[in-house]
């Protein structure tokens, strides 16, 4: 397997989730245990990609974001009641992935001002902030200037919009003091990002850590008790490696915590035994916990630490077997709903969760959405349809039908009897459609990139039928941009997954899963979603789930019009999707350049029009209404 250089495949795995129907929340399968308060605690978000309505057809991820508001309001209470310190981290995209975000222009303008409801105490930067320069100088002028010292850009710069000269988009370091006294100094470190539009300047970490401020940050006089490095950069795998190595180097014992992103998965990661790091997932489905105890006069240099806050469990593991470090942790992926969220504030037993801040957000959630028109109604789907739960070309997968939808939808008429090939990258497909009503919203939940159609005209079939195999044998180009590290790795597990969890597989095996309270015969009755094994092995996600099968998908798919009954013709026009375009001259070779390339249907026809479009005039997706049901 020469392109082993994704996650490792026990991480893979639990990035895909399958949804349950509304109301399919149960009072018996929900959070079973209190979160472990430490010293110092952490909540944490990443890739929300604007699903700040929540999920609305996944009872299991369905609270929005004002339900966040609240919960976040009562967390800081609480820890503020324990004598503890709390801090909330965000790690980037903003946008791209749901109506919400993207249906305005330029993206955010409007979700920027729901998210800014939850009081962040440090944010970072996230590639999807950086494809388009409306986009980036919209980070520099709302997020950045809203957040102040708090959003940390430390590889991150932008041309200034008078001068032109690179300028940092927000802080590249944060030191500050919490409430009860620990001295923090904060990175915000991004990927070795290269996609980026060319007003913004992404400097390697390698570059990074070589730089005079972060020299002069990490060797600072001012004491520093722990370092917070938060980026949009895999737990696992990453540029944090090069963060690290350089801030070791001067702090051999000083605590490291990381917070990371982009990979949309669920994972903690030992670094050493006093330094780790989480990723929480993607589209509000996740909420990352951490805490962390140990903290004494001996290592804080503070006196009036407080202990760890009593009548509640505190963190018991150690980051290592072998640790002489004082430091204790724990971590959890709390499920984004409602009921996840009453339980760990303790309100579950009354009905006093909400706050007015909380509500205020749901309700501009809720006009939002109208203004914006997002819950119009196109189509009705008669089936699920879902990226990865089931093989790449049956007619359980969204592909096939997605193919059809480029054949059909993307056609210049004044070329239409020349033969096409639609080609767009899987990547650019961000999530399952689901059985009923398919909005407006639901049109960017799917495919939620402005990415425009370019074609080459007529080159020979020959030619024209062998680039989809080849694309896919070469890969994405986009694959580098995936922020992890190359690894050199001995096998390549298929990453198909039986749709059994490691619970269950555990409990097959004789053991009994304690911590997460469930016995032999509950098992079978498991909501499938994340199952997740990281280095503190299996008992991180606080609502058990059964696992969801996964198979791997290439990297581009394509439709196909206007052949002959045998599938032939003389020339083909070769349609594809913007992103791709050095990936398909790369194949095409030394006869084809860019010159050759020009838009098929206008600059305005986007990825985001063809679904609509397709759902609109298919019988398909009309037969179902208007007695559309969800599920
Ligand atoms: O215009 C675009 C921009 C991005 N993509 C796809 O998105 C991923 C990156 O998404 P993350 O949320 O940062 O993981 C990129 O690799 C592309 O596959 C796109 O298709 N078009
Ligand atoms: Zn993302
Ligand atoms: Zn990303």
């Amino acid at each position: 397997c020469g392109s082993c250089y994704g996650p490792t495949n026990h991480v893979e795995h639990v990035r895909h989730v399958k949804r349950m129907q509304p109301g399919a929340i149960n009072a018996t399968y929900g959070p079973s245990r209190a979160l472990e308060w430490g010293q110092l605690n952490f909540l944490h978000t990443t890739d929300t990609h604007g699903w700040l309505e929540g999920h609305l057809k996944e009872a299991n991820y369905g609270a929005d974001w004002g339900d966040f508001v609240t919960f976040s309001t009562h967390f800081k209470q609480q820890a503020g009641n324990m004598g503890v310190d709390i801090l909330l981290v965000d790690t980037g995209d903003l946008h791209d992935g749901a109506g919400l975000s993207d249906a305005t222009s330029p993206d955010g303008e409007i979700s920027m001002k729901i998210f800014d409801q939850v009081d962040y105490d440090l944010l970072a930067i996230g590639n999807h902030e950086l494809y388009l320069a409306d986009v980036a100088y919209q980070t520099l002028n709302e997020i950045s200037a809203y957040w102040g010292e708090k959003y940390l850009t430390s590889n991150v710069q932008i041309a200034n919009q008078e001068t032109g000269e690179w300028q940092y988009i927000g802080k590249t370091q944060r030191y500050f003091t919490t409430e009860h006294g620990l001295r923090i100094m904060a990175f915000g470190v991004l990927f070795d990002f290269t996609g980026n539009t060319n007003v913004t300047n992404v400097i390697t970490a390698d570059a990074m850590v070589a730089e005079q401020w972060f020299l002069d940050a990490i060797n600072t006089s001012d004491p520093i008790d722990v370092f917070v490095v938060l980026g949009h950069n895999p737990a696992r795998d990453s540029t944090f490696q090069v963060v690290f190595d350089a801030i070791r180097a001067v702090h051999s014992e000083t605590p490291i915590q990381f917070f990371g992103g982009h990979s949309h998965i669920r994972d903690f990661v030992v670094y050493d035994q006093s330094s780790t790091s989480i990723e929480s997932g993607r589209y509000c489905e996740t909420l990352g916990w951490v805490s962390m105890s140990g903290f004494n006069a001996d290592n804080s240099g503070y006196d009036g630490i407080s202990p760890n806050p009593a009548g509640v469990p505190n963190p018991t593991r150690k980051a290592t077997t072998n640790s002489t470090s004082p430091f204790l942790y724990s971590r959890r992926y709390l499920d984004w709903n409602r009921r996840t969220l009453e339980y760990h504030a303790a309100t579950w037993y009354n009905d006093s969760f909400d706050y007015d801040n909380g509500r205020e957000a749901t309700a501009e959630v809720t006009s939002y959405r109208k203004q914006l028109n997002l819950e119009d109604l196109y189509g009705c789907v008669p089936q699920d349809y879902c990226m990865t739960c089931a093989p790449f070309n049956s007619s359980d997968n969204i592909f096939p039908l997605l193919s059809e939808a480029l054949a059909e939808v993307v056609v210049n008429t004044t070329r239409q009897d020349i033969a096409r090939y639609v080609i767009s990258n899987t990547g650019g497909v961000r999530f399952d459609m689901y059985k009923g009503p398919f909005t407006y919203d639901d049109s960017f939940i799917v495919s939620p990139f402005e990415d425009a159609f370019l074609y080459i005209p007529e080159v020979p079939y020959a030619l024209a039928s062998t680039l989809l195999d080849a694309l896919n044998k070469a890969g994405a180009s986009q694959k580098r941009d995936l922020g992890f590290m190359p690894v050199e790795r001995d096998i390549c597990v298929d990453p198909f997954v039986e749709p059994l969890s490691e619970i269950k597989r555990e409990l097959d095996h004789g053991h009994s899963h304690e911590p997460l309270g469930i016995s032999r015969h509950q098992v079978v009755d498991l909501v499938p979603g994340y199952t997740t094994t990281d280095d503190f092995e299996t008992d991180g996600d606080d609502t058990a789930h059964s696992a969801i099968p996964y198979y791997s998908i290439p990297d581009f798919f394509q439709g196909a019009a206007g052949f002959d009954a045998d599938g032939h013709a003389d020339v083909v026009d070769v349609v594809f999707v913007d992103f791709i375009e050095s990936d398909v001259l790369a194949i095409l070779g030394v006869n084809y350049s860019s010159s050759d390339v020009d838009y098929y249907n206008g600059a305005d026809f986007t990825t985001r029009d063809f679904l609509p479009l397709f759902v609109k005039q298919s019988e398909l997706f009309q037969a179902g209404l208007p007695n559309c049901t969800v599920g």
